[in-house]
């Protein structure tokens, strides 16, 4: 049986279980649930604090885990990211009260609260800067009013936080994260039971980010065509009953649906339809 870990809480864990229900997984029914089999699928499921993930999986005790990258490198623990997943995306930055840091060097013989102390370490130690990192579990945006520190570091999203608290953010980005499959580093991921979890989560990912395009189009413009929607590998092309058009079907992506259709229409195509795939296996 394949044992997984789950975010039990936090931005991370509605997205990851809606994943995995959509890859056709029985999920836990209540929050308070701390695991879950299902024997259908030969699949046990760990609710696991996000920052503790790789932790357990590094250990070897689990197969797999969904955490954060960020949460992942600043574990330090043994674990590598297999599969991305398109969710939880963030940019960890540095931030302090507008107009008094500029970039990373004016960190030196400062503090620096966090929740992400071995993120911050390993930037400072890399640029070679001496300052000192004070750990907080959350709400970091407060620290500066506080006292605390004069710079924090910590996940921006929206930016909203930042702007509530007064704070604005400066220098380079520290990294960017989402939420990621991981495998203890050196495990084999060529494993049957684990390639198969793994396909089916690209099967949502790619039912997530595309659409099925049909069209109709006359053959002398189908080369036109099939350049605007190449598909994956190669699109579908069938005779129409009347001489001389061609049906065409192919995968694009959802967020040029709009742009690819006017641009059919405009070499005249018709009857241009796009449809949702629920599932998919490439
Ligand atoms: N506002 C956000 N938008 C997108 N991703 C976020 C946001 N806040 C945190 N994350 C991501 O979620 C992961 C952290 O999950 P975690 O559950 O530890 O924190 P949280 O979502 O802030 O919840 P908590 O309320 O427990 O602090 C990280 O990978 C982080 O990048
Ligand atoms: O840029 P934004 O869209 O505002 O998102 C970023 C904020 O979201 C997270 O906080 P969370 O609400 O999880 O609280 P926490 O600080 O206690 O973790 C993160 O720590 C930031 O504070
Ligand atoms: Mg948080």
């Amino acid at each position: 049986m394949l044992r997984i870990a789950v975010p039990n809480k936090g931005s991370l864990s509605g997205p990851a279980g809606d994943m995995l229900h959509e890859a056709g997984y029985r999920q836990r029914r209540e929050s308070k649930e701390l695991r879950t089999v299902d024997p259908v699928n030969e699949v046990e499921f760990f609710y696991l604090r996000p920052r503790d993930i790789a932790i357990y999986v590094s250990s070897g005790q689990l197969d797999i885990g969904i955490t954060g990258r960020d949460l992942l490198i600043d574990s330090g623990a043994g674990a590598e990211e297999i599969l991305p997943l398109g969710f939880a995306r963030s940019t960890f930055h540095f931030a302090a009260r507008p107009g008094t840091f500029a970039g990373t060097a004016d960190l030196k013989g400062r503090t620096v609260a966090t929740s992400y102390e071995g993120i911050v370490a390993r930037h400072l130690a890399d640029n070679a800067i001496d300052a000192s990192v004070v750990h907080l579990d959350g709400a970091v945006e407060t620290a500066i009013e506080l006292g605390v520190a004069e710079i924090i570091a910590d996940v921006v999203e929206t930016g909203t936080s930042l702007r509530n608290a007064g704070l604005e953010v400066f220098g380079e980005p520290i990294m960017t994260s989402e939420a990621v499959v991981i495998r203890r580093t050196g495990a084999d991921t060529d494993e049957p039971k684990v390639q198969q979890f793994l396909r089916r989560l690209q099967g949502v990912l790619v039912a997530r980010t595309y659409v099925m395009m049909d069209y109709d189009c006359r053959v002398e413009q189908l080369e036109k065509a099939v350049a605007l929607t190449p598909g994956l590998e190669s699109p579908t092309v069938s005779p129409l009953h009347n001489e001389g058009w061609v049906a065409v079907r192919a995968m694009v992506p959802t967020k040029d649906a709009q742009r690819i259709m006017d641009d059919l229409y405009a070499i005249g195509a018709r009857a241009i339809l796009t449809t949702a795939i629920h599932a998919c296996r490439l």
